[in-house]
């Protein structure tokens, strides 16, 4: 047996249908340090493995609000603090219909070895509920979001927990988040980050994390002797934060994002995305992408439920760089055999855990440069942090200086992922960089702090 297989044996108890995406992640992780926990026993002799597979402690807890009609709602509530043996901890928060324990858990176990990726000082975590604001007044948001705090605001604290969004989470819930702390607590800290600007939030926080995926992929097809991305054809999957800025900076630099898509639907434009617009629809009026076509007639707009089941029409368009930046197991291994039928030389994971092992091993296998998510998306979580040091320093920085320190970190992630591939004699592999890099920095932290 395989020191991989042994350790994978240990955690067959997570392997349930609630934990299934936490399985997914814990056991790639596992696969690629195996070469680490055969050439340095001390992780296994400090139980490092069992260790971070369980959260420093679950919260959950119950939220009750009033809707418009005055009719008692109840919804569940979680944070996940997995790990704080980097710093506090650190990671967004997901308002969605499918929350539950096992997806918070997959995203807070992901988000350990991403934070420390970026070399700050941010431990792991990740938290949400099942609410749905999808179809709800601004209104019905707030007393959510209020009633949420009511909760989370006794398990959190600038130096303890700082959330930030996620999917359903933006500036609007962050607003109204840090209001009811501020009420409860009567205090102003950086408790939260994605704020917006003018009460606390960064420049950059909500471009950090699309435009950091872009720095990723230049840098990293510059590591492996490719074309850059300028006057190429991009794909994107998702219409909301991520994937509209990753498209407004594919934009800036002169490639050409063709498509991007929501849960209804695939808008493919072979222009080149309008931006301005994407951004009026999907993230300020909260409509569907059908209103893009409607504006632009020569777009063709693809539903969901018209391209064969167990694919996405949006990795069906041939394209140089492809970015899937919604949710995770949305690039199946049907829709990576169409992007190397198409000609597709990298893809890098905006959302978290976009792709399934399936594809992820077709597209290795095939030379496709990939970019896994805890590299490649971490520049919302680094901007989050550069939020929090202005916070505590009652600072502001200009928009070129978070960009350029953003450029920087993402660049040495980059550098620091291939490097360790290569040392470990799995040169190109970014995955089993990153998660070995990621993982030996958490480790180490742990060790010397003790158990
Ligand atoms: N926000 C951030 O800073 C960070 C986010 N991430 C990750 O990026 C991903 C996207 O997050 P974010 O952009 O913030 O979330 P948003 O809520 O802003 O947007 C999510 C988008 O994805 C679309 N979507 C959801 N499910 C599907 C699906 N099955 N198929 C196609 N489209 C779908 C949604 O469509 P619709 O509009 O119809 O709902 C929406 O357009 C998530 O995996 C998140 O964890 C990672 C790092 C940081
Ligand atoms: O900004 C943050 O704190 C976390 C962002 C996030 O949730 C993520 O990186 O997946």
């Amino acid at each position: 047996m395989t020191i991989a297989e042994e350790e994978i044996r240990k955690f067959e108890n997570h392997n349930c249908a609630e934990n299934n995406v936490f399985y997914q992640a814990m056991e790639e992780v596992i696969y690629s340090i195996a070469p680490l926990l055969q050439s340095d026993e001390k992780y296994r002799k400090h139980g490092i493995m069992e260790r971070l597979v369980v959260p420093d402690r679950v919260i959950k807890f119950k939220v009750t609000w009033l809707d418009d009609n005055n009719i008692i709602q109840v919804n569940t509530g979680y944070r996940i603090q997995f790990n704080n043996a980097l710093g506090p901890y650190k990671g967004g928060l997901r308002f969605h219909p499918t929350v539950n324990e096992g997806v918070l858990k997959f995203l807070g176990f992901e988000q350990i070895l991403k934070n420390s990726l970026t070399g700050l000082h941010i431990g792991g975590a990740k938290g949400g509920s099942d609410f749905d604001p999808k179809g709800k007044s601004d209104f019905e948001v707030m007393k959510f979001c209020s009633a949420y705090m009511t909760e989370l605001h006794k398990y959190i604290g600038a130096r303890i927990d700082v959330p930030a969004g996620d999917i359903g989470v933006g500036s609007r819930e962050i607003g109204y988040l840090f209001g009811e702390y501020k009420k409860i607590t009567s205090t102003y800290e950086g408790v939260l980050t994605g704020k917006p600007f003018f009460f606390g939030g960064s420049l950059m926080r909500p471009e950090a994390t699309g435009y950091g995926a872009v720095y990723f992929t230049e840098s990293m097809l510059e590591m492996e002797g490719k074309e850059p991305l300028m006057g190429k054809v991009c794909t994107v999957s998702g219409a909301g934060n991520v994937a509209v800025h990753a498209i407004e900076k594919l934009t800036q630099i002169g490639a050409v994002p063709v498509a991007c898509s929501d849960s209804k639907g695939t808008i493919y434009d072979s222009r080149g995305i309008d931006v301005e617009l994407l951004k009026d629809i999907k993230l300020n009026k909260r409509q569907s992408l059908t209103k893009y076509a409607e504006v632009h007639a020569e777009a063709k707009y693809i539903p969901i439920e018209e391209y064969p089941e167990g694919g996405h029409a949006v990795w069906d368009i041939p394209c140089y760089a492809a970015f899937p930046c919604a949710t995770q197991n949305e690039l199946t291994e049907i829709d990576a055999q169409n992007l190397i039928n198409n000609g597709c030389v990298s893809v890098t994971e905006g959302a978290n855990m976009p792709s399934t092992p399936e594809a992820i091993s077709l597209l290795q296998s095939h030379k496709v440069c990939f970019a896994p998510a805890k590299a490649a998306n971490a520049g919302g979580v680094v901007v989050s942090e550069f939020e929090m040091s202005q916070n505590a320093a009652m600072s502001k920085w200009g928009f070129a200086k978070v960009d350029e320190r953003l450029k920087e970190t993402m660049q040495m992630i980059c550098k620091r992922v291939a490097l360790t591939a290569k040392d470990y004699g799995v040169e190109g592999n970014y995955v089993d960089g990153a998660n070995i890099a990621g993982f030996k920095k958490v480790a180490d932290a742990m060790i010397a702090e003790g158990i």
